[in-house]
């Protein structure tokens, strides 16, 4: 086909799939932490504190303090080989398997980073190119939250509003309860406790929020706890056994709880002697499940008398996640793809 000069290229109607998940800092330097740490924490999703009174404190204190003290967190856990995060190498990963999945039926999928690089915006103008009229966002969020899965979507439509020509857009809003991904997540912790002694409780752990977002009627609170009463169910385990917790707390304000770190010491110091922790809010390992609960918990629970500690890695690039994934998509592209 060719068109006048000057005429903007139209392109294919293919359909495209986006997975998005937080982000993460390109290196574990304090210039790199600054950089991420400053977009992550200016985002008003995530600091709903009026900007007068959160940037001097934000440029003031955290940017010149936290850098330092988070890229220690990053260092020990950062890969080697492929110089990057955790969180960037499994979200490749993940990606690349769903293409993989799609390659018959045409389907382009890629990924990007609400934070840092690579960026919603370059994700969504590579589809674009690629010839994708149809694009499904998809926050690698399980619960949904405003401070998650809003974010990425309010990044994907500013993206749109630079747009003359703007393709038709698709979200997720979650899948706490999908059967898949209960069913996935049941079978990691059962693959993983084979052949061990059974242990005392597992803990549950998910990503904290402050309180007054659950007040204000954020539902990720709830998304949480179904999912930990949905995996005790498939796991045949009561609440002596299985409990749900909230991990990485950030600032003085009261966050949700029971917290993950107040509840390993307990245990411990109670006579707990075996735990094993699974952190179904991420899909991917990255610092807060690796450095702050494989590492740091580790650390208390022995500090307090505890013995064995077991970590139950997130789904990953699991076959069972690949799965997942594809069923979403395949799900909610239904009507575009047949
Ligand atoms: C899975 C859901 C997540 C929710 C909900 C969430 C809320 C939330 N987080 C912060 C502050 C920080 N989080 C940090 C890291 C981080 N957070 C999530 C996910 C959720 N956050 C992930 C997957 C990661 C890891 C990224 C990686 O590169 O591995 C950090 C950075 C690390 C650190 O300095 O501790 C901060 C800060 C707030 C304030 C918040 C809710 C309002
Ligand atoms: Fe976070
Ligand atoms: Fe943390």
């Amino acid at each position: 086909m060719s068109f006048p000069d000057g005429h903007p290229l139209i392109t294919g109607p293919k359909t495209g799939v986006l997975l998005v998940n937080l982000g993460t800092p390109d290196g574990y330097d304090v210039k790199s932490m600054r950089r991420y740490l400053g977009e992550f924490l200016s985002d008003p999703r995530v600091i709903e504190a009026p900007a007068w009174l959160w940037k001097p404190i934000l440029h003031g204190i955290i940017l010149n303090t936290r850098p330092k003290k988070s890229g220690k967190a990053y260092e020990k856990i950062w890969i080697r080989e492929t110089n990057e995060s955790p969180l960037r190498f499994y979200t490749r990963k993940q990606a690349d398997s769903v293409a993989e999945r799609f390659k018959e039926s045409g389907v382009v999928v890629d990924w990007a980073m609400r934070y840092g690089t690579p960026s919603i915006a370059d994700g969504m103008a590579a589809l674009e190119e690629a010839g994708c009229r149809k694009i499904l966002v998809l926050a690698l969020y399980p619960q949904y939250s405003a401070a998650t899965t809003a974010s990425v979507h309010d990044k994907a439509f500013d993206y749109l509003k630079s747009r003359r020509w703007q393709p038709a857009v698709r979200t997720i809003d979650g899948f706490h309860d999908h059967p898949d991904y209960i069913a996935a997540l049941a079978g990691s912790v059962r693959a993983h406790l084979r052949d061990k002694p059974e242990p005392d409780m597992i803990l549950c752990s998910f990503h904290g929020l402050p309180r007054e977002n659950l007040d204000k009627g954020d539902p990720y609170h709830c998304f949480c706890q179904k999912t930990g009463r949905l995996l005790a169910e498939a796991l045949d385990m009561g609440p002596e056994r299985f409990r749900v917790v909230f991990q990485s707390r950030f600032g003085p304000k009261e966050w949700l709880q029971p917290y993950a770190d107040k509840t390993v010491e307990e245990l411990a110091k109670s006579g707990t002697k075996s735990i094993a922790m699974i952190s179904p809010g991420f899909v991917a390992d990255c610092v807060e499940t690796l450095e702050e609960l494989a590492i740091g918990l580790q650390e208390t629970f022995h500090e307090n008398g505890g013995e064995s500690f077991d970590y139950i890695p997130c789904l990953n690039d699991q076959p069972a996640m690949v799965d997942l994934l594809e069923g979403l998509i395949r799900r909610e592209l239904g009507g575009w793809v047949s």
